[in-house]
């Protein structure tokens, strides 16, 4: 599917092209909000989901969207515009047309808090350990939770440390509380702390440390991200 739906684009010949997905085009050809409810959600990721729906009405907390194709939602705004107060989050990673498989999810962010939750349900191909979540799956969605954070408070960001203590597996099919919260900005460097734990709060499954940079607003992201 993914072969068929999305057009690669070829960006520069030679050291330090890459291939990668067109972003004005997304994957089906049709702009999908992938944090939403769906049918793979277990009663415990639709209650949690609830709750926090209903924190959102007196505006503390805010859903936030995710599509694999910012260009539609955006209108006018460059790829990861800077200062966003929240804005559709653009994930080529962690979305899969299929659902139930990788990474369900739905993440809330508490402005005044700076603090970004993700629920986060993981499937069958994100297994590590026989019945249990990679760790490289719980690094993503930590880096993604972390990150979407960095970037509201201080827009165009990159991971440039992200240090994690797995305490206990996540088993396939559970939900976990990816908590994430900003504690120090320091010029271009935004510090953040994460727990992810079960839904009754029993459960550490990790925590972790990160360390963002905001990118140097003069260069552009190409700039930034070639080899030197
Ligand atoms: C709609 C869409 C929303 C989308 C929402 C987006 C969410 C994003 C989530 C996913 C994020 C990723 O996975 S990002 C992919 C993984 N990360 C990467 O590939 C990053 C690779 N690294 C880099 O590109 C670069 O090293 C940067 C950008 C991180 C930093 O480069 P730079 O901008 O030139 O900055 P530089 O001068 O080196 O460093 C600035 C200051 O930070 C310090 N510093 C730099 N790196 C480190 C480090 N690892 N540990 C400690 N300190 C460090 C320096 O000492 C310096 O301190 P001082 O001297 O000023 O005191």
């Amino acid at each position: 599917m993914w072969r068929n739906c999305v057009r690669l684009a070829r960006r520069g010949l030679g050291r330090g092209a890459v291939l990668r997905p067109d972003p004005t085009v997304s994957r089906c050809g049709v702009s999908k909000d992938y944090a939403l409810p769906n049918s793979s959600w277990s009663q415990g990721m639709m209650d949690l989901y609830s709750r926090f729906l209903e924190m959102c009405k007196d505006g503390t907390w805010k859903r936030i969207p995710s599509y694999s194709n910012s260009v539609d939602h955006i209108p006018g705004k460059a790829f990861w515009g800077v200062h966003s107060k929240y804005q559709p989050q653009l994930w080529q990673t962690i979305n899969m047309d299929t659902e139930g498989v990788g990474f369900e999810y739905a993440m809330f962010l508490n402005p005044s808090e700076k603090r970004m939750v993700c629920l986060f349900q993981p499937g069958p191909y994100l297994e590590g350990p026989s019945g249990f979540a990679h760790g490289g799956s719980t690094a993503t969605i930590i880096d993604s939770t972390i990150g979407s954070c960095a970037t509201f408070v201080a827009g165009r960001v990159m991971t440039a440390n992200l240090s994690i203590n797995y305490r206990n597996p996540i088993p396939l099919g559970s939900v976990v509380l990816v908590d994430s919260k900003v504690d120090q900005v320091e010029g271009r460097k935004v510090f953040l702390s994460c727990h992810v734990r079960s839904i009754d709060g029993q459960t550490l499954h990790a925590e972790a440390t990160a360390l963002f940079i905001r990118l140097d607003s003069t260069k552009s992201l190409q700039q930034q991200m070639s080899c030197q």
